[in-house]
């Protein structure tokens, strides 16, 4: 699937990321879990944010890649998990079509999942996630950007 059905961008800055990660973690507090198996890559962000937040020193990953910049491809599964999840906190940083976390739940039926951003397609996938997003909406995260000089608009109108 290519990059065409994204007709807008949702821009999320380090400090939003890190004020969300802390707002869902309130909502996860009470829980006890045994340790995070953060979906890589996306999802070794808020895992280590996570982690911070409730205590968690004990992290695992799931190693999968779909995309190819906002194109999707085959899932490619590099390394799993030996168990079914139970007690465990499974990260990622969304669910776009729910492709990649329906992989995940099959290896781990027993999780608990979370994701910072949640796309509609993806949503019934997750036990839990912070924001929903539009279903045509790219998120934009803070480690696939930088920051660049802009020209002044006076500049800009001269050309
Ligand atoms: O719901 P889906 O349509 O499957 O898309 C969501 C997945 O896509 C992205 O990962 P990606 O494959 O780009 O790898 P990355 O985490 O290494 O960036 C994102 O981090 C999710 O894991
Ligand atoms: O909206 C998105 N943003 C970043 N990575 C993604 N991978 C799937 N959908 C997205
Ligand atoms: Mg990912």
């Amino acid at each position: 699937m290519s990059s065409e059905r994204y007709h807008q961008h949702f821009t999320i800055s380090w400090d939003q990321l890190h004020r969300d990660v802390r707002q869902l973690c309130h909502q996860l507090i009470e829980r006890d879990f045994k340790g995070i198996v953060a979906i890589t890559r996306g999802g070794l962000i808020p895992a280590a944010l996570i982690a911070r937040e409730l205590n968690i020193r004990l992290i695992d990953t799931v190693c999968i890649k779909s995309y190819d910049h906002m194109d999707q491809g085959g899932l490619d599964i590099m390394k799993g998990v030996d168990h079914d999840g139970d007690g465990w906190l499974l990260v990622d940083d969304l669910v776009d079509t729910g492709k990649t976390a329906r992989a995940v739940r099959e290896m781990l039926p027993k999780a608990h999942f979370v994701t910072m951003y949640a796309k509609p397609e993806g949503r019934p996938l997750v036990d839990q996630y912070l924001t929903e997003v539009a279903q045509q909406c790219w998120i934009q995260f803070p480690w696939d950007m930088g920051i660049a000089y802009v020209e002044p608009l006076a500049d800009q109108l001269k050309k």
